[in-house]
């Protein structure tokens, strides 16, 4: 395996990450103690390289830096050498703060959690130069989307990182609301889970707007259910969740 990848931080997002890159790219992981990174090596399930900080060299190396966005300070001096590409997925992280680690060259990544099934929804943006590289990176664990300006990077972390989050509220109020009228839990669980990974597939090629179209008869079923949502406010819901998960974003 010649390629490699060095992850600092040894947390859910970096599992995700190392899950989805593991067959293809060697793993290297720094974190703060030896008993996280053994941890994070038993739950990936493939042998890899854990150094510790006071041991850090990134130099030459391309790198995945996935602490806290608060992190970044602490962690920045202790990393030595200049890495030839920095890769941060630190939600609201500008470019310009990412510098307090020497690099060649600098990239913002926002994956979700679903780049461990080798899924995720990734925006990216930053230095041209590794565009390419960068597109191919993480196009190995999932969907890319090169954007524009950070602006556009925070915008995209509330709808893409944050929402699988959000499609988790939905997918266990549905099976919530199953139960309440009678169906058991397991099955309710089983028919939520196969809804999503039906309409996971149509919305692919199918506008929301015409598939709730093809769904809804008249007097129906759906146009029921649909008249609740409405009135719950779920659709204004969705926008203020975006909204404010962007704003968050940019004060982090
Ligand atoms: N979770 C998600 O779905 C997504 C997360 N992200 C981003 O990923 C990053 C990590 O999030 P996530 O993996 O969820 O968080 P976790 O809490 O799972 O991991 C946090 C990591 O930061 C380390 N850490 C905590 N405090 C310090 C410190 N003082 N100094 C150095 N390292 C520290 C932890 O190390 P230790 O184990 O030693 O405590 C751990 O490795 C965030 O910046 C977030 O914005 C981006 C997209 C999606
Ligand atoms: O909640 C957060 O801040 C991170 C960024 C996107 C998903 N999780």
């Amino acid at each position: 395996m010649s390629r490699s990848v060095t992850f600092i931080g040894n947390g859910k997002m970096a599992l995700a990450l190392a899950k989805g890159l593991s067959t293809t790219h060697s793993i290297e992981v720094i974190g703060r103690t030896t008993e996280a990174v053994e941890r994070f090596e038993a739950s990936l399930g493939v042998a890899i390289t854990k150094t510790l900080y006071q041991n850090a060299d990134i130099n030459n190396k391309n790198i995945i830096i996935c602490v806290k966005p608060a992190n970044l300070s602490e962690i920045a001096p202790l990393l030595k050498g200049k890495a030839e590409a920095l890769y941060s997925v630190l939600a609201g992280t500008t470019l310009e703060s990412l510098k307090s680690v020497d690099a060649h060259h600098y990239c913002r990544a926002m994956p979700n959690l679903a780049a461990e099934t080798g899924a995720s929804m990734t925006s990216l943006v930053g230095d041209t130069a590794i565009k390419t590289f960068a597109l191919e990176l993480f196009g190995t664990i999932g969907s890319v989307l090169w954007l524009s300006n950070e602006k556009e990077l925070d915008i995209a972390t509330a709808l893409a990182g944050s929402g699988p989050a959000y499609l988790a509220l939905i997918a266990e109020a549905l099976c919530d609301g199953a139960v309440r009228e009678g169906l058991k839990r397991d099955d309710a669980m089983t028919l939520m889970r196969g809804l999503f990974d039906g309409f996971g597939r149509l919305i692919q090629t199918t506008h929301p707007a015409l598939l709730k179209d093809n769904v809804m008869s008249p007097g129906g079923t759906t146009a029921a259910g649909y008249g609740a949502l409405e009135k719950g406010k779920v659709r204004e819901g969705c926008m203020e969740a975006i909204r404010c998960a962007h704003e968050r974003a940019k004060k982090l």
